[in-house]
């Protein structure tokens, strides 16, 4: 029973990863939800089996009595704002100065959710947290289980910190606040607030039916590894079982970045998910620590906030 219970979470790891993160499932919904509710069976036989990383934590169901505080190994800092194409030029100009006369950046979509910080040892998902107020955040890993963009094992055994934004797409809030008008209960504001609340209830079996989703941006401590650049560290993330954002871009002057940013202007609204800008990363991990941060946002980063 030990054995089939791990070949049936394995097997259900890779379906996962190939629906959630990769959407090129390899077999049919009934079929995961076949082999779902046979680990359920199995795991309810034999409890000394299931384990925190086990695909079942998908469906929730502990009931929290309060949120631990997670103190952050590094700040989660926040990004300093450009409202219009000269404050992207002003960017430009201080970072050349600073980091020499070629540069290469690399642009993100900015999802408007909610900010996460995932801990993994040896492989295994052990930690998630929010960013609070970038020291120290609060610890919603039993929440964090069941968002299944999430690996709860990772494709290598490595331990590392990554952050991204756990985030609900638009068509999940719709039918959220649908629901709630049904039940006469107060709908949230927006997909953002829809996000942060349900990740702040103590009963995770309401996270797990948010339709919650996440896209990875970084790593906490890629000078660790032989990485010289963040599109690198994406690409790494990529192979690890994360979910990135494919839209990224690199571009090799400013002029590229302000086009790339004008054409999202209109493209907006065609995403399944609310984003609230453009992040404009220097790519190179050297100029990035040329650069260094602030007190609050690094000086090698900057957010393109598109009008409300
Ligand atoms: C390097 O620091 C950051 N990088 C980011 N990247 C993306 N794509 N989105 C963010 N919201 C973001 N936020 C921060 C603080």
């Amino acid at each position: 029973a030990e054995t089939k219970t791990k070949e049936l979470q394995t097997l259900l790891h890779q379906y996962g990863y190939e629906y959630y993160v990769l959407d090129k499932p390899s077999v049919p919904d009934a079929e995961y939800d076949r082999l779902l509710r046979e680990l359920i069976e199995l795991e309810e036989q034999y409890p000394q089996f299931r384990t925190p990383d086990s695909p079942t934590v998908r469906v929730g169901g502990a009931v929290l009595d309060m949120f631990e505080k997670v103190r952050h190994k590094s700040p989660m800092l926040s990004l300093g704002n450009a409202f219009n194409e000269d404050d992207l030029r002003d960017f430009d100009r201080r970072v050349r100065q600073g980091a020499g006369e070629s540069v290469e950046y690399v642009c993100e979509l900015k999802i408007d959710g909610l900010a996460v910080s995932l801990t993994y040892e040896d492989g295994r998902f052990a930690l998630g947290a929010t960013r609070g107020d970038g020291t120290t955040g609060e610890d919603i890993t039993a929440n964090l289980r069941t968002i299944k963009s999430i690996p709860l094992r990772l494709r290598e055994n490595v331990s590392l910190e990554v952050r991204g934004e756990a985030f609900m797409p638009k068509r999940s809030f719709e039918n959220l606040n649908k629901l709630k008008e049904e039940r006469d209960e107060e709908p949230f504001a927006n997909p953002r607030n829809a996000a942060a609340g349900s990740l702040r209830q103590l009963d995770t079996s309401i996270a797990a039916s948010r339709n919650l989703d996440i896209f990875l941006y970084g790593m906490a401590d890629a000078a660790d590894l032989d990485i010289d650049s963040h599109s690198e560290a994406l690409d790494y993330m990529d192979r690890l079982g994360f979910k990135t954002n494919n839209e990224r871009r690199k571009c090799s002057t400013i002029e590229e970045v302000i086009d790339y940013v004008n054409g999202w202007v209109e493209r907006r609204p065609n995403l399944d998910y609310d984003i609230d800008g453009i992040v404009i990363k220097v790519d190179s991990l050297e100029q990035q620590e040329q650069l260094g941060t602030t007190a609050r946002s690094p000086r090698w980063a900057v957010a393109y906030k598109f009008p409300a």
